[in-house]
């Protein structure tokens, strides 16, 4: 215990002293300096967290982003004895076990925390969440049950469920239950969802910026997925607090600030932008133009995707992108420094057409229409199976195969 404290405050002063942090308490904002940040750092760790001098010094932190100060919040705040207490009178109604209701639910779980799983039984969901360790009748349940017996409903149906299950689900979330979702999409599209909040409870979000296999697996390294938070209506006035606890609950390593639109918003945006959409745009376009100039698919698929996700890209990730044009070759970077504006300047348009597509609802409108069908699941895998048939995916099957550390049941 001595030594995961002072590990924890060691680590809390390696983190202040890196980003230059400016502290503020939570209830009063007020610049602190770095030795009161640092001493009440070491003392956080080492005393109980009922100490009411420590609680108004930790709180929010104010980080400077490239000239723009924003708010963080760090699941060091948040030791799990006081998380447990915090949550000792909850039940966590998790309501849907897709990605992330397994990676949420687990991590909430294995946080002690009293969590029960809510999914049409004997659906895909229910098997896997069998298999999971939630146990019918105890920790799973049908929808409707897991919801009475919740006081926090976390809904994590799919999107297109959400709005479908709403009229349902919503006479069963009653005064003082907490309403929450780890998007911002059934609540700002409420024209289109018909997702309209009971206004005697609190609805809070919590986005995990990542896969939920990611929440999962980043918990169980001891590392956390960063989430952002957002509060859509505050009626115990501890809205807030509540969605931060959760946040750290369900496995976040620090939370940043947003609404529910501007998280749906970018949401939207980014999964079909360069985090999913256009990544395999820009790949396939590559790989297409190199095969047709007569490379070899194995040539081809080393330059455009290989060298990309085991090489350069987690050097992007570690330090920064011009930490990897640094590692690269001076006649890389040229071209690169090059190349990079053209690129820019044909993407902006589409990005431009893309960010109106989400804003104006577009998006959520085809996904509703899509993902609401009966054969959601079918038609999606018969859409991805045309990915995975293109050749150069099953080009890099191959490739993959060749990694000396390569184990054929990853593939
Ligand atoms: N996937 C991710 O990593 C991320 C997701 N999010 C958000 O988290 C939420 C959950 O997403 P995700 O985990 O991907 O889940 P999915 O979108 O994969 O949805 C899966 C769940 O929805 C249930 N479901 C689907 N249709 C129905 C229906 N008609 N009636 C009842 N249940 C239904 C499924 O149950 P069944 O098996 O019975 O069909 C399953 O439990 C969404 O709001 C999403 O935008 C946020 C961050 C990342
Ligand atoms: C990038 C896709 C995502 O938004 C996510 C994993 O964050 C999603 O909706 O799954
Ligand atoms: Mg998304
Ligand atoms: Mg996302």
């Amino acid at each position: 215990m001595a030594s995961l404290a002072s590990r924890s405050a060691t680590q809390a002063l390696r983190n202040t002293a890196r980003r230059g942090v400016s502290v503020a308490a939570a209830v009063k904002p007020q610049a602190a300096s770095f030795s009161l940040f640092a001493k009440a750092a070491i003392a956080k760790s080492a005393q109980s967290s009922s100490s009411s001098t420590i609680q108004r010094v930790r709180g929010m932190k104010t980080l400077d982003f490239a000239g723009t100060k924003e708010v963080v919040y760090e699941r060091s705040d948040w030791p799990l004895a006081k998380l447990q207490d915090y949550f000792k009178d909850d039940t966590l109604a998790l309501i849907g076990y897709g990605s992330q209701g397994h990676g949420q639910g687990l991590n909430a779980r294995d946080n002690g925390l009293n969590v029960i799983v809510g999914v049409r039984k004997d659906g895909e969901s229910w098997k896997q969440a069998i298999e999971d360790g939630w146990v019918p009748g105890e920790t799973l349940f049908p929808i409707e049950e897991a919801i009475e017996k919740g006081t926090i409903i976390m809904n994590l149906l799919s999107d297109a469920a959400q709005s479908q299950t709403w009229p349902d689900i919503a006479p069963l979330i009653t005064k003082g239950k907490t309403l929450y979702f780890s998007h911002g999409f059934s609540v700002v599209y409420k024209e289109d969802t018909k997702v309209i909040p009971p206004s005697d409870v609190d609805v809070i979000l919590v986005a995990p910026k990542g896969s939920g296999r990611t929440v999962r697996t980043l918990f169980k390294e001891g590392r956390g997925i960063n989430s952002s938070v957002a509060v859509f209506q505050d009626v115990s006035g501890k809205a807030k607090e509540k969605a931060i606890a959760l946040g750290v609950g369900i496995g976040s390593g620090y939370m940043y600030d947003t609404t529910f639109e501007k998280e749906v918003y970018s949401d939207l945006y980014g999964e079909r932008g360069v985090l999913m959409g256009a990544i395999q745009g820009l790949f396939l376009a590559q790989y297409q133009v190199l095969r047709k100039n007569g490379h070899s698919p194995s040539e081809a698929f080393n330059e455009t995707v290989e060298e990309a996700t085991q090489s350069l890209y987690p050097l992007i990730g570690a330090k920064g992108m011009d930490y990897m044009f640094n590692a690269c070759s001076t006649t890389a970077r040229r071209g690169a420094l090059d190349w990079a504006p053209v690129f820019e300047k044909a993407n902006v348009p589409i990005f431009e057409q893309l960010y109106e597509s989400v804003r104006n609802g577009t998006e959520t409108r085809k996904s509703l229409e899509y993902n609401g069908r009966p054969t959601y699941r079918k038609d999606l895998a018969a859409e991805l199976e045309i990915i995975n048939n293109q050749e150069i995916w099953r080009a890099g099957k191959t490739v993959r195969s060749l990694r000396p550390d390569y184990k054929p049941e990853s593939e």
